[in-house]
């Protein structure tokens, strides 16, 4: 910051150089009022303070580096010339250049101003205080009095000259002042006070010679220094020495170019301006005599100074050198005039240069106000910034806290999740492992057991095909012998049917020609009736007239008994031809089979029990085949398809046959059964197919088959046969026989019903069971009804009245012919199977599961025996049930039997339909052998028949 501060007097300038620290940012102005001469007003206000001071501060320096030599003594001439000269000089100074210290120091101002506010000066006042401050500072190195004052003012002068052409003729000269020449003052003492106190070092160093001083003082006269508040240390001009010379030279026209055209000059001071190094400082300023270059020169070369010699003849020419004197004057008045021009420019310019230092206070103060403002907002913001900071480091600490905290945080979660992992880790490695084991453990356990069933299935179907092998050579086998007696036994039957063909037709003509005779009798009866009547009348008429009469009577007696004996021959005869007729009866009885298959279809009862099969009947003629299409079979390439299954039996009745045709079909076997056979007629079927209504139903096959008998009977007491029937009811349940006639409550436990063969008679009868004589179709019916109410009937939920046992009706016929003695005994088994469905088809459960059990087996025994039968086995398995054991003696052997094989019409039976088709045709297939009769023969016919059966039983 620079501070101006106000002086009024040199010694004021003193204290202020003094004062002045170059290192101290406050630098004292110096005022120019201690460089003004009295009255002049009109001058810059101050000077460039640093370059003052520089000033002073070597020419001090160079006083003290070379004082005055104290050996020396000045003589006051000699000190009156000095003085003189330098007040010359000051008085130059004090006109020529103070001047331009003006503009210095407006310069100085400006720089003050620039660097009080920081704004540059315009160029041209910078460059002048700039290029002064280095004359000044360069100049004054290299002499130490005032001669260098005068050439660092002439340096400046030459710049500020420099600097003037700007304003060149653009300003008015100012009047110059009245001033005595030189020659007008050069009489005039100097007072002794005003005279430099330089020694006579200083004399010596400006060029003074001592013998000049005289004239210098007539000649010279010091300008009006009495003012100046530094006294002058010599006066100038007091004699015509070399300085002066010089000094004119230096500011003269000779030496200085016009301003406009001025050239560098060979003086000291272009040299110095120019050459600003250390060695050129050390050279002494030139001065305007130039001597100072020839004793330099001298000095240099070391050569003594030559110039003192000189000086007193140049001295001498007092009107030479006041008329030199008075034309350098003129030259100075114009320099001065010109000066004072360029001093005017400059005024004008400190002016501007003050206006604009307003300006620039000014700008200063308003932009001290706003760094104010910016100091306080600066200060504001740095508190705040502060604050932030203060904040910030907070922040920052409580955010390394907080992430300390955090970090340790995360590393105890990230250890605990580590742990949690690797725990899971562990866990799931162990179950993986676990269940590896497992799954091997299942795996192996699994492969074993495939091995082990695998092994067990290979061995197992190893000894299935083995045991089939075996199964099939013995099948073979007996199939070969099978076939080989069935073909024997087909030629026996051969030449037997055609025996018998011929029997047939020698019997049909027997019967014929009897008939014939029959018919012959009963015309020749007519004849003898009409005979008889005529007779008769002529009875009458003999009556009428005795011997006539009488002789007619004798001949139509005659003539009847003739007829009787006729007829009683023919009785005879059909009694004879009925035997015959029996025989053969049976004898092709025995070559149909001995068991036949019948095979009845039931009508559709009611529309809602669902859809009809589709059975049909394709042989009308013979009535022996049937054909049911089959379930829906999708085959492998996905189309639908329904098999027709033909089965073909001894006899099909389709539903629209009624029972009383059925029973015409098994009439003959009731016949033999009366002839001494042992029948056994049972109805094999499912559940509701009929097989109750065909048996026991008011015109079943049971009723009617004793309504047969009965009136079989009747007739063959006419051929003196009578007949004793008995007839029991026995039902197998569970494996168990129950007598059916017997009400339950009157069953005694301790009597079982027991079954007995007779191996003998080949019959079988049931201990415990009651047996009932019937003796009357009415004791039948009653019989039938109590068994019916006797019988086990279980509800199931494939019928609602379901039978679940075998019941057996039992009809013992013994007949005893008077007039042949013939005695048979026959017996009619009447079975009604059990429902032959299948046990997952019933959904039996519990005590019904154990019926369907039971049933089954009974029902596959009777298979095993009709099979054994037909393989014409040695054993017959016919005590493996019940059913089978009781029906022993009806089953094969001397028995005749036929089977009904009862199907449903229904769609959906249509499964266990074919299932009882095809037991039924392997029941067909099945031959078991010739029948025989029980008939009890007497006399000659009993030793006839016996040998009959003889040979019979030799073919087998
Ligand atoms: N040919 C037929 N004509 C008319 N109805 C018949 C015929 N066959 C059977 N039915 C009737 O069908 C129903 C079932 O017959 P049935 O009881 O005889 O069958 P089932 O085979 O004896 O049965 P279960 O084994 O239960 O004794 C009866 O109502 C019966 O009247």
């Amino acid at each position: 910051m620079v501070h101006l501060v106000p002086m009024s007097s040199s010694n004021a300038m003193d204290s202020a150089m003094d004062e002045v620290d170059p290192q101290n940012s406050t630098i004292p102005l110096v005022p120019l009022d201690a460089f003004r001469c009295p009255g002049e007003v009109n001058k810059p206000s101050s000077f460039t303070p640093s370059a003052l001071h520089q000033l002073r501060r070597r020419a001090v320096e160079r006083f003290r580096e070379d004082p005055p030599n104290e050996n020396t003594t000045t003589s006051p001439r000699a000190s009156t010339a000095s003085g003189a000269l330098l007040l010359s000089s000051f008085y130059l100074l004090r006109h020529l250049i103070l001047p331009r210290m003006g503009n210095l120091n407006m310069d100085g101002a400006s720089e003050n101003a620039n660097f009080r506010s920081g704004i540059r000066a315009p160029r041209v006042h910078t460059t002048s205080s700039t290029i002064t401050a280095m004359t000044l500072t360069s100049g004054t190195h290299t002499s130490g009095t005032l001669q260098e004052i005068t050439n660092s003012e002439h340096n400046a002068r030459a710049h500020a000259t420099g600097t003037k052409r700007t304003y060149t003729g653009a300003i008015p000269l100012p009047e110059p002042k009245t001033r005595k020449t030189l020659a007008d003052r050069g009489g005039e003492p100097i007072p002794k006070s005003q005279l430099p106190s330089a020694g006579p070092n200083a004399a010596a160093r400006l060029g003074i010679k001592p013998t000049s001083i005289a004239n210098l003082a007539t000649t010279h006269h010091p300008p009006a220094a009495a003012n100046s508040s530094r006294p002058a240390s010599a006066i100038p001009g007091a004699s015509r020495h070399a300085p002066t010379a010089n000094f004119g030279k230096s500011v003269g026209p000779g030496s200085r170019p016009p301003i406009s055209s001025r050239a560098p000059t060979s003086t000291g001071f272009h040299q110095g301006s120019t050459t600003g190094t250390r060695g050129a400082s050390r050279q002494r300023p030139a001065t305007s005599m130039g001597n100072r270059r020839g004793e330099d020169d001298a000095g240099q070369q070391g050569q003594p100074v030559q110039q003192a010699p000189q000086a007193p003849q140049q001295s001498w020419d007092v009107d030479g050198r006041l008329s030199e004197f008075e034309t350098q004057f003129k030259v100075m008045k114009e320099a001065f005039d010109s000066t004072l021009t360029d001093r005017k420019a400059m005024e004008d310019m400190i002016d501007f240069a003050k206006q604009r230092a307003t300006e620039l206070e000014r700008d200063k103060q308003q932009l001290r106000e706003t760094n104010h403002q910016l100091e306080s907002h600066f200060e504001s913001m740095r508190q705040e910034n502060y604050q932030l900071q203060k904040e910030k480091q907070q922040l920052m600490l409580q955010f390394e806290a907080e992430q300390t905290k955090h970090g340790y945080e995360l590393q105890g979660k990230e250890a605990e999740q580590q742990r949690a992992v690797d725990s899971l880790k562990a866990q799931f490695s162990a179950e993986v492992q676990q269940m590896k084991q497992e799954h091997q453990h299942a795996l192996e356990s699994l492969e074993r057991q495939y091995q082990r069933r695998s092994k067990d299935e290979k061995e197992q179907q190893a000894k299935e095909i083995e045991e089939l092998r075996k199964r099939l050579g013995a099948e073979q086998q007996d199939m070969n012998l099978v076939v080989k007696k069935k073909e024997q036994e087909i030629e026996e039957l051969r030449s037997q049917v055609e025996s018998l063909k011929l029997g047939m037709d020698r019997e049909h003509r027997v019967k014929e020609a009897l008939q014939q005779q029959v018919t012959e009798m009963a015309t020749t009866n007519m004849t003898l009736e009409s005979g008889s009547r005529a007779l008769r009348a002529k009875i009458e008429f003999l009556e009428s007239g005795s011997k006539q009469q009488s002789d007619a009577f004798a001949d139509m007696e005659a003539r009847l008994q003739e007829a009787l004996r006729v007829a009683e021959e023919a009785r005879e005869k059909l009694i004879k031809e009925e035997t015959e007729r029996r025989v053969l009866f049976n004898k092709y009885q025995e070559l149909k089979g001995n068991i036949r298959v019948m095979c009845r279809v039931r009508p559709v009862l009611n529309p809602a029990e669902g859809d009809a099969a589709a059975i049909a009947f394709p042989d009308q003629k013979t009535s022996a085949q049937i054909e049911v299409t089959g379930s829906e079979e999708r085959t492998s390439i996905g189309t639908v398809s329904r098999k027709v299954l033909p089965f073909e039996f001894d006899r099909v009745f389709s539903p629209a046959v009624r029972n009383d045709k059925v029973f015409d079909e098994i009439s003959q076997l009731v016949q033999s059964a009366l002839d001494g056979y042992n029948v056994c007629i049972f109805c094999y079927g499912q559940t509701g197919s009929g097989k109750t209504y065909t048996m026991s139903s008011p015109d079943g096959m049971i009723p009617r088959a004793t309504h047969m008998i009965y009136e079989t009977v009747t007739k063959l007491r006419e051929k003196s046969w009578t007949y004793t029937m008995e007839g029991s009811f026995v039902e197998v349940y569970n494996e168990e026989l129950r007598d059916l006639l017997t009400p339950a409550k009157e069953v005694d436990p301790k009597k079982k019903l027991e079954i007995r063969h007779d191996e003998r008679t080949k019959q079988t009868t049931v201990l415990n069971c009651k047996s009932v004589p019937l003796d009357s179709p009415n004791r039948v019916e009653q019989m039938l009804k109590q068994a019916q109410n006797n019988r086990s009937v279980a509800a199931t939920k494939a019928n609602e009245r379901s039978s679940r046992s075998h019941s057996v009706f039992i009809l013992k016929l013994v007949g005893e012919n008077s007039a042949t003695h013939e005695r048979c005994e026959g017996t009619l088994n009447l079975v009604d199977l059990a429902g032959s469905e299948r046990l997952n088809h019933s959904q039996a459960e519990g005590d019904r599961m154990r019926e369907t059990q039971n049933i089954n087996k009974s029902l596959a025994c009777l298979g095993d025996v009709i099979e054994a039968l037909g393989r014409g086995s040695a054993h017959i398995p016919y005590r493996n049930s019940k059913l089978t054991h009781l029906l022993q003696y009806s089953l094969g052997g001397n028995s005749k039997t036929l089977m009904f094989v009862m199907v449903s019409p229904m769609e959906a039976h249509l499964k266990e339909t074919i299932t009882s088709l095809r037991f039924a045709t392997k029941v067909h297939n099945t031959h078991i052998g010739t029948a025989k009769s029980t008939k009890k023969l007497t006399g000659k016919e009993r030793n006839s028949e016996s040998r009959n059966s003889d040979s019979r039983a030799s073919d087998y």
